[in-house]
């Protein structure tokens, strides 16, 4: 998928034939096998992987994700994700993502974390604060960030809290980290919002995947007085035509680690929930959920990708015959989430930290000039709005890639 979208932009930008692959494949990518001793004294040995897309304009960024259908290819595609997003961001940063292949629900804290551990060790001679910096993705969260902080810090003999962000506040994380993805989601939709003549108050809402990136947006957007009809985890969804009441329904997530069997809700399939009616449609679990099969059918005004990479090429020909959807593409929805991993960067290296309402305004100034860039493209030359998006941050790296030299 990404390949495919990045060799559509290519010929919109005239970027010779010759030097595409020097923009397409990745700078670095690493396969690593972790050993990991299991609460019954057996070792289980895990796979982990970790690709740095381009180095041309800083390090390389990017989340760690822990699931059990992560591969190679995956990471890769997700790292030169990662690169078209810092750059339309105007982040000075590349691209990059890893990933282990495990179920965290199904291991003990003591596991995940002795398997955290083995795989930073591996890592430790590509990463580093000017280097590459990892940050939460599926699967993984502040506790795991933590662990990685220590056993960087341990390694080289001194406390680096710059090699990792998405770290608790305690040990230099950021303050609007956690929620930054969520948060970054729902300003978008309500831009778009805006663009499109909806009020806020009253509008529907349908969000698969109900963890960080989902459940902050839900939050944020019922805020915004947005009605939360349906939601989802990895063991199916929900649905209220009503509207969810999201405090009750975080207390029986906490408590039961999923949303299903959630009181007044009918349950509802992931592949139904696409489907249900509503003003805002936000895919916040994996990729390839919008496909040339449902794309036809799914029945909302805005999709917002919360996720990476959620809907294929195949659905997106058929998304362009649909005027009636606008779309905020993955790499600008879900931005405010490495926007605010930059921020904590910068306040680790300066030792200096700001409060949550300067991250917040920052925050929303960035995300409001990348939409306000997509949007006019998109206008200007007809082209999707993911398109444009894709077009600003190849554009940039393709850009600096030729100042530098090239072979950088
Ligand atoms: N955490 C972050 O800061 C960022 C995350 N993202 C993207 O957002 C998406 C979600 O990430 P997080 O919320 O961080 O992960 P998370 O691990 O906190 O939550 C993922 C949610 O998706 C659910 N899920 C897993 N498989 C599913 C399936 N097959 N169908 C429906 N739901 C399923 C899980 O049960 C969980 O509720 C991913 O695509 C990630 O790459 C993008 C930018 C930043
Ligand atoms: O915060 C970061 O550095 C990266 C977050 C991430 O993995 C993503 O944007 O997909």
């Amino acid at each position: 998928m990404a390949c495919q979208q990045f060799d559509l932009v290519a010929d919109f930008l005239d970027i010779p034939d010759n030097l595409r692959d020097r923009l397409k494949l990745p700078r670095r990518a690493l396969t690593v096998s972790i050993p990991v001793r299991m609460d019954d004294g057996s070792t289980q040995v895990f796979t982990g992987y970790r690709v740095q897309h381009h180095l041309t304009l800083g390090p390389t960024k990017g989340g760690i994700r822990f699931h059990p259908d992560v591969t190679l290819g995956e990471v890769a595609a997700l790292s030169m994700w990662m690169s078209w997003k810092c750059a339309l961001t105007g982040l000075p940063y590349g691209g990059a993502k890893g990933g282990v292949c495990c179920d965290p629900g199904k291991l003990s804290v003591g596991e995940l974390e002795r398997l955290t551990r083995r795989y930073t060790q591996e890592l430790i001679p590509f990463i580093g604060p000017q280097l590459d910096v990892p940050a939460p993705d599926m699967g993984t969260n502040e506790q795991v960030m933590a662990w990685i902080m220590d056993t960087y810090s341990l390694q080289v003999g001194h406390c680096v809290p710059g090699i990792v962000t998405g770290k608790p506040v305690g040990l230099g994380g950021s303050l609007g980290r956690r929620e930054s993805t969520g948060r970054g989601v729902a300003y978008l939709v309500s831009r778009a919002m805006d663009t499109l003549g909806i009020p806020a108050d009253g509008a529907t809402a349908v969000i698969q995947g109900y963890g960080n990136v989902g459940s902050v947006a839900a939050i944020s957007l019922a805020k915004q007085g947005v009605k939360i009809t349906a939601v989802s985890d990895a063991f199916g969804g929900i649905h209220n035509p009503q509207g969810l009441d999201l405090m009750a329904l975080n207390e029986y997530v906490a408590k039961n680690k999923t949303v299903v069997g959630f009181p007044e809700a009918t349950s509802v399939s992931n592949a139904e929930l696409l489907l249900l009616p509503c003003d805002i449609l936000i895919p916040a679990a994996l990729e390839r959920q919008i496909t040339g099969e449902n794309a036809a059918r799914i029945q909302c005004r805005i999709l917002a990708e919360g996720a990476n990479g959620p809907t294929t090429p195949e659905a997106d020909v058929i998304l362009s015959q649909r005027p009636d959807i606008f779309i905020i593409p993955d790499i600008l929805c879900n931005s405010g989430g490495v926007i605010v991993s930059y921020f904590e960067w910068v306040q680790d290296l300066q030792s200096f930290f700001w409060g949550e309402g300067e991250v917040l305004d920052k925050l929303f100034r960035i995300l409001e000039q990348a939409f306000g860039q997509t949007f006019q493209l998109h206008k200007k030359r007809g082209v999707s709005m993911r398109f444009a998006a894709l077009s600003l941050g190849i554009k940039r790296v393709w850009e600096a890639k030729q100042t530098r030299g090239l072979y950088p």
